[in-house]
């Protein structure tokens, strides 16, 4: 079996997180991991990763992996990237704008930086492929969802990781609550996805970072008859002001809310709790009953009172596992990785 080094870079809404990494077969050593905040616009933090894996003497990398929130209606498994691709990618900007434009902007400048290595797109989606029927489909008229407007799910990569970690002895039933700049929840049996939060973008859902997750949408339509929104400044409002940041009158960061322990402060966190509570609820009853409830991301790693907060709430259900396990989304990104780039034939 062949060793490779693959830089695995994950464009997340608020950070970069990047790492290089050893991989033959399923193991995977971490030789540099980092992160900087969001990639901005403009910016070339491909070339920056560049010089630090020169800076500090390490190899180059024989393959680059992306993480890729969205693959639109065509794309659901992780694939090496090409020219087809691209123009699919293209395509999916508009089901994740705040996300893919700049991962497909990456793509571009790992091109560049890196010319001449193999890369591979890692979907967020692919995770939630086993999504049976009546938890994907959106209660709209059939031609709408045969254009594919249906439930997707994201934060695949990190659910994939959680599953692997977890091993043989994964229990029948379990929730996983990533709890991020972006938050979602999951509903796996056996291992396998069965419902999630996120719908068709990731706005859908929890409360999150800086977007307001399931909304009534009539909400939105009110906006813009009453208000005058169109679709732009309704993006930005649902992708951008809301949330967290919006309930705060200012900062997504958890970390902040919990120091400034004012009211507005403590509204965002209590309606932080009481959207995460209900859908971990929701997931069980999508799962008939609860074995295992796993935290993961920058919120379910670090945040003890928070997940407190939820699983306070939820001693009614009875007794089942809670768990916090580091999400993985680089690891398993490089792993993907290097096995479809050393498979395929070169491009
Ligand atoms: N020690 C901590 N306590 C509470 N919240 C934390 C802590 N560390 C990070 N966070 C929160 O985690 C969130 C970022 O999560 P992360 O998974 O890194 O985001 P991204 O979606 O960009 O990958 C932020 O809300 C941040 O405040
Ligand atoms: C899908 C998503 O919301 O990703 P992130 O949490 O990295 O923003
Ligand atoms: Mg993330």
């Amino acid at each position: 079996m062949t060793t490779g080094h693959v830089l695995a870079l994950n464009a997340g809404s608020s950070s970069l997180k990047y790492g290089l990494y050893r991989v033959e077969g399923d193991a995977c050593d971490a030789l540099l991991t980092a992160q900087t905040e969001a990639a901005g616009a403009g910016a070339d933090p491909v070339a920056t990763v560049r010089d630090a894996l020169r800076g500090r003497s390490l190899p180059m990398p024989d393959a680059v992996g992306h993480r890729i929130v969205h693959g639109g209606p065509n794309i659901r498994a992780h694939a090496r990237i090409d020219e087809g691709l691209m123009a699919h990618l293209e395509e999916a900007k508009a089901f994740a704008p705040l996300h893919v434009p700049v991962a497909v902007a990456m793509v571009k400048r790992a091109r560049e930086a890196f010319p001449g290595v193999p890369q591979v797109a890692c979907f967020d989606t692919a995770f939630h492929a086993t999504l049976p029927v009546v938890a994907k489909t959106l209660p709209l008229p059939a031609d709408l969802r045969e254009g594919g407007i249906e439930r997707y799910g994201f934060h695949g990569l990190s659910y994939e990781s959680i599953v692997r970690r977890l091993g043989d002895a994964i229990p029948e039933r379990v929730v996983v609550a990533h709890l991020g700049n972006g938050a979602s929840l999951c509903a796996v049996r056996r291992g396998k996805s069965v419902d999630t939060t996120m719908g068709l973008t990731p706005t859908g859902g929890i409360v999150m970072g800086t977007r307001p997750g399931d909304l009534d949408p009539g909400v939105l339509l009110y906006l813009m008859r009453e208000r005058g929104y169109d679709a732009e400044r309704l993006e930005k409002l649902v992708d951008r002001e809301s949330g967290l940041k919006g309930l705060s009158g200012g900062t997504s960061d958890m970390r902040t809310l919990h120091e400034r322990g004012d009211e507005t402060s403590r509204l965002a966190l209590d309606v932080f709790a009481h959207a995460a509570r209900k859908q971990v609820a929701a997931m069980a009853a999508s799962l008939g009953g609860i074995d295992l409830l796993v935290f993961t991301g920058g919120i379910g790693e670090n945040d003890a009172a928070m997940r407190e907060a939820i699983a306070d709430g939820l001693r009614w259900m009875g007794a089942f596992d809670v768990r916090v396990i580091r999400t993985e989304e680089d690891a398993q990104i490089a792993r993907h990785t290097w096995r479809l780039a050393s498979q395929g034939s070169p491009l």
